[in-house]
């Protein structure tokens, strides 16, 4: 199993932009901040003060004009002090029943600086002009600070080809126990934020267990091709889906502002041949791009690209249009979080001037390339009976032509509500 190697060093020294595709550093965790005793003035401005740490541990604090700096564990974090008093827990200024902020941001002086400061074993307290004193854990600095963030993952993931997918030998959950197991849901989840598709295996063939075992994990998030769809090679909808035509790689729903989360799989009944589907985790070929050719990884993220669905059929007519770069990463810690990667949706291109047009078909092809090794593609074959989630932001799904009435069914979920799910059985998401 490959897991958060680190290629990224070499990378981030060739470019400017790196990700966590296969880095993975440890963020600042819960651990015990030495004992901060001391703060001495160091210099004649008041608001100057240095801590005399004693050695060897690594924590020192110091308050300079234009921020708080602690250092802890190698690393050095920066506060800012209006971010500071705008993060007071105290009860007149945060209500941590609700976890919301009582405090109004605007009457913050901007320039404001404590005019007192004191220690002890876990807390900063800081003094404000008007007297008001705000405590700080110092692990709860130290896990929130933007160089800590820097340097974690959002998201942790194993990003795969067909083999290390493969070789993890992930296990399906089961129909019965995941409707009442909450261990089942959440082992579940948990492989579905890993590896960005899961199985349910055992489910009825029918469109309504396929809808219950949906909600189990989330709510369906509807669309314009309804809430479940159920669906033949009928020619139905103006959209080569509804064809037996091969559809190669591609994300769903690029057209929309935010293309939808997760999308669920349920063949219904295939008497016929072909109509294999195939899934290819859009993160990995990314992550090789990077590896291999940073600057186009950074094209990829940057240049806004346009998806558009054009619908014309009797019933059915719609437009919709979504714009954004085929990688979205996260600007503080160049994780990757979704890739939006249709070419037959993606609409023309008229944003951007014509000589980085040229370098943005460089780079999409490089992309394209890693994307269509066949060592990054796994095929199954969808049989009744066992449900397939995949998130759309980040597993590319494709299909083989076929013969034969094939039926399938699914829906797509409201990617918030699946993360929610999660959180609310105790995983990172
Ligand atoms: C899944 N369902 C059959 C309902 C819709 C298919 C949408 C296909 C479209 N080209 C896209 O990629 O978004
Ligand atoms: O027919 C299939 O297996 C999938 C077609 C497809 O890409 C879709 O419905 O989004
Ligand atoms: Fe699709």
């Amino acid at each position: 199993m490959r897991q958060y190697q680190s290629p990224i060093k070499q990378a981030m020294s060739l470019a400017r932009v790196f990700c966590h595709l296969h880095g993975y550093l440890q963020p600042i965790s819960n651990a015990q901040i030495p004992l901060v005793s001391v703060l001495t003035r160091t210099q004649n401005n008041v608001k100057h003060w240095q801590h005399t740490a004693p050695q060897p541990t690594s924590c020192r604090l110091q308050l300079q004009e234009e921020c708080l700096e602690l250092s802890y564990g190698g690393l050095v974090m920066h506060f800012d002090y209006v971010w500071l008093r705008d993060h007071c827990r105290s009860a007149s200024c945060y209500n941590s029943k609700t976890n919301q902020r009582n405090l109004d941001t605007a009457n913050v002086e901007l320039n404001i600086h404590p005019t007192n400061y004191r220690v002890d074993d876990e807390n900063l307290f800081l003094t404000w002009p008007d007297g008001h004193v705000t405590r700080y854990n110092l692990s709860w600095l130290a896990q929130n600070s933007y160089e800590g963030q820097k340097q974690s993952a959002m998201q942790p993931r194993i990003v795969w080809n067909s083999d290390i997918y493969t070789s993890a030998k992930v296990p399906f959950a089961n129909w019965d126990k995941f409707m009442t197991c909450d261990e089942e849901l959440k082992n579940f989840l948990s492989n579905f934020l890993l590896y960005g598709i899961a199985f349910v295996e055992g489910v009825p063939s029918t469109v309504e267990a396929t809808e219950t075992v949906t909600r189990r994990v989330s709510l369906i998030r509807e669309t314009m091709y309804g809430k479940m769809w159920n669906f033949t090679s009928d020619f139905s909808r103006g959209d080569t889906a509804y064809t037996k035509l091969a559809l190669d790689r591609h994300t769903d729903t690029t057209y929309f502002q935010e293309p939808c989360g997760i999308q669920v799989f349920h063949c219904l009944r295939h008497e016929g041949t072909g109509g294999r589907t195939l899934l290819v985790d859009g993160f990995y070929s990314a992550g090789q791009v990077l590896k291999k050719t940073p600057e186009h990884f950074e094209l990829l993220a940057r240049v806004p690209i346009k998806h558009e669905y054009i619908e014309k059929v009797s019933k059915h007519q719609n437009h919709m249009i979504g714009i954004g770069p085929v990688l979205n990463v996260y600007p503080w810690n160049n994780e990757i979080y979704m890739i939006r990667y249709n070419n037959y949706d993606r609409a023309v291109i008229n944003t951007v001037p014509h000589d980085i047009v040229k370098r943005w078909y460089v780079a999409h092809r490089e992309l394209t390339t890693e994307l269509r090794k066949p060592e990054n593609e796994l095929w199954v074959k969808l049989k009744p009976g066992k449900v397939l989630f995949i998130d759309n932001w980040r597993v590319m799904h494709g299909r083989e032509s076929f013969t034969g009435l094939r039926q399938l069914c699914g829906c797509y979920l409201t990617r918030d509500d699946v993360l929610n799910t999660a959180r609310s059985l105790g995983l990172q998401a």
